[in-house]
């Protein structure tokens, strides 16, 4: 039997109505709420606590490689104690990693994340494209044969991006809207509904300044749009079908401190209520 596509798994989810992604981000005070020291057992507690809420009622974790790595090879080990439980619990895990180099290193950062069998093995990373969108091609033998998938930063939510990535092109594009473009143009990564490669669009942003679209009809097969900048940053996600429209379809709506915030007591409960307003959000 083949390996299903990352797009295939994600429609599932989408299926049921699940869109909302949990970031795993152990910041210290979040560790200190959660009466947790900030070392790695810590993380490892919070994360591990996290994919047992979000199992079954979130589409997906996103651990945040960072607040792993701040702890070195302790860190790495209790970070694969997490993706180990997700992977055993069937939660989908992006790994929230960012990476992006000349295309020989770029291929070794996806055999480490996305590699069948790597101890940090994820079902998708997020990439930077901005040493060339051909550099991220060393991950696509993963997305094709493995069932993986990529979310290549376009139009991200902190407000330093904007002079990069609004930055227009020699064709006129911006580099945002390039990106989205370059993502739904790789061939061999999709399944009917559902592309594989996705994109990385803050919920906080007016995507129009990027020449995006939210009126514009849903590409098809749809595109995975992973939206940070939910809660914490300021966007609300009952108004999430207003601020992605046609792109809320395959919508995956993060959020991590605003979910994470309250300590282990009640965060089911939380994960729950995030979930539900997403799904309301993406319906009406
Ligand atoms: O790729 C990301 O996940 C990401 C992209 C982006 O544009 N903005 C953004 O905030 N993120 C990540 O999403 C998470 C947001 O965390 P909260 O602001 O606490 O919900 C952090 O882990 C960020 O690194």
């Amino acid at each position: 039997m083949s390996t299903p596509t990352f797009g295939t798994r994600l429609a599932s989810e989408l299926a049921a109505k699940r869109h909302l992604c949990v970031g795993i981000d152990p910041h210290a005070p979040l560790l200190a709420d959660w009466g947790l020291a900030d070392d790695a057992a810590g993380a490892e507690r919070m994360g591990r606590d996290v994919v047992a809420a979000a199992a079954g009622v979130a589409a997906c974790v996103k651990p945040q490689i960072a607040f792993f790595e701040r702890f070195g090879s302790a860190g790495f080990i209790a970070l694969e104690r997490v993706l180990a439980d997700a992977r055993a619990a069937g939660v989908l895990v992006i790994a929230d990693v960012k990476r992006g180099d000349i295309g020989s290193s770029f291929a070794a950062y996806a055999d480490a994340w996305l590699q069948p069998g790597s101890p940090l093995e994820a079902d998708a990373m997020t990439v930077a494209a901005y040493q060339g969108f051909g550099s991220l091609d060393g991950a696509l033998p993963h997305v094709r044969e493995h069932g993986k998938g990529l979310f290549v930063l376009a139009a991200t939510s902190n407000p330093e991006a904007r002079e990069v990535q609004l930055a227009k092109r020699a064709d006129g594009r911006s580099v945002a809207r390039a990106m989205l473009d370059d993502a739904l143009a790789i061939e061999g990564v999709a399944d009917d509904h559902v592309n594989s490669v996705g994109v990385v669009l803050g919920a906080t942003l007016d995507l129009a300044e990027f020449g995006i679209d939210p009126a514009a009809p849903p590409a098809r097969p749809a595109l995975p749009v992973l939206a940070p900048g939910f809660g914490f940053q300021g966007a609300r996600v009952e108004d999430a079908g207003k601020i992605f429209g046609g792109l809320g379809w395959a919508l995956l709506a993060s959020e991590s401190r605003s979910v994470l915030a309250g300590g282990a007591e009640g965060l089911a409960a939380r994960v729950r209520a995030r979930a539900d307003a997403v799904a309301t959000a993406l319906t009406v």
